[in-house]
């Protein structure tokens, strides 16, 4: 039985991605792809059964399991692991119920509704614990840590502080966004205690994965494009910034080592050069980015990548895999420094997992290994 509580862990075998995410040299481009653990998977669906979302996120032997799924089955292919979560556990532990409605995606039946309503203030009063309230999730690092076996390294992570507040105030997803446009610019400074509240969590969650064992973590801003570009430097990139400005220190202070950083802004194309020029070790990329032309911009400042491809080349055969490959691996300088290869957001339902195997073995091929 893999223990929660015991922190050693054998030796890392592949760091390949770390290496590569720390700006050093490699002799291949890493891979993994956004939401590797999930519904396209058929062992995915055994695993999880008839039991409920949040409740297999809740079990550390479950989501361990679930972790470690496109590991076993990619083996040799694919260079990190993602633990099996959601970036909605922060606002569960700030108060709010959240539920996953199967095939329709998250639901807040009590969403934050005006500045005025007793929900915001009670949000904005209460003391967060993320340490007690987000337990299960550093034993299921630990534990995955532990089942993993040193096989490949660990990405911890959490929603960036606008993506969060979108969920709280919209109550899902959404098309229109009326709910956050309201917020935003009728409750500018409302919003932004928010913000900075949902961006402090952030660090200390985050910095209580790496203790569990978390080895790399990545911030998903997946609601980012929504924003426009001056309105993304003011009520989102802010607060992505405080984050790697703060994990940092808080980590030396917890007496951890300083793991590597990703943002990924979805939809951010704009703001390459402002997330080039934050503390992030890696910045993520959809697909709206010509890999070539965003290659120069983080090659300017030291920055690693990661992405890009569409997700729904996936649905289309080989042959468009292998060109969207020979894209990517040419215009990410080769792939011996400074790219992860990865999707421009996370697998979709119904892809064939041998189509995905496919996608990696020509990353794996055209890059020359
Ligand atoms: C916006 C967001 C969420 N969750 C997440 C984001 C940011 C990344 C992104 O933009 O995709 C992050 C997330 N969610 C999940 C992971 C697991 C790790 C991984 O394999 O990447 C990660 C990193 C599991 C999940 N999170 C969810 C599932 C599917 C649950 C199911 O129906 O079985 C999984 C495996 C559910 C979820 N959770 C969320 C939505 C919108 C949905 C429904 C849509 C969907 O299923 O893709 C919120």
């Amino acid at each position: 039985m893999a223990s929660t509580s015991d922190h050693s862990f054998e030796p890392l075998k592949n760091d390949l991605l770390l290496r590569t995410a720390r700006g050093q040299k490699v002799e291949r481009p890493p891979c993994w792809v956004m939401r590797q653990a999930g519904r396209y998977l058929p062992e995915y669906h055994k695993a999880k059964g008839t039991k409920d979302f949040f409740e297999c996120c809740r079990s550390p032997e479950i989501a361990s399991e679930i972790t470690l799924q496109p590991i076993d089955r990619f083996e040799g292919l694919i260079d990190a692991a993602i633990i099996f979560s959601d970036i909605l556990v922060i606002p569960q532990a700030m108060g709010m119920e959240v539920i996953m409605l199967d095939g329709r995606g998250p639901h807040f039946p009590d969403p934050l509704m005006t500045p005025e309503d007793a929900q915001y203030r009670e949000v904005m009063e209460r003391e967060v614990d993320v340490k007690e309230s987000l337990d299960y999730v550093y034993k299921a690092i630990t534990m995955t840590r532990h089942k993993l076996k040193g096989r490949v390294p660990l990405y911890g992570f959490c929603g960036a502080p606008f993506t969060l507040m979108c969920y709280m105030v919209e109550g899902g997803g959404s098309k229109i966004f009326k709910q956050t446009k309201t917020w935003i610019f009728k409750y500018p400074s409302e919003s932004k205690k928010l913000l900075q509240k949902i961006a402090e969590l952030c660090v200390e969650y985050l910095a209580l994965q790496v203790v569990a064992g978390a080895q790399i973590v990545q911030v998903f801003d997946s609601w980012a494009g929504e924003l426009s570009p001056s309105s993304f430097r003011e009520v989102s990139l802010p607060y992505l910034t405080y984050i790697c400005d703060h994990l940092p220190a808080r980590l030396k202070e917890l007496k951890q080592e300083v793991v590597p950083m990703v943002v990924f802004a979805k939809g951010a194309w704009y703001a390459l050069d402002e997330l080039c020029q934050t503390k992030y070790d890696v910045v993520g990329l959809d697909w709206l980015h010509e890999p070539k032309e965003a290659y120069a911009v983080a090659q300017k400042y030291g920055k690693v990548l990661q992405g890009n491809a569409d997700p729904g080349v996936l649905y289309g055969g080989h042959a468009a895999i292998t060109k969207v490959v020979e894209e990517m691996v040419e215009g990410f300088g080769g792939g011996k420094q400074g790219w992860i290869a990865n999707l421009g957001h996370g697998i979709t339902p119904f892809v064939n997992p041998d189509d995905l195997k496919f996608y990696f073995q020509e990353i794996h091929r055209l890059s020359g290994t």
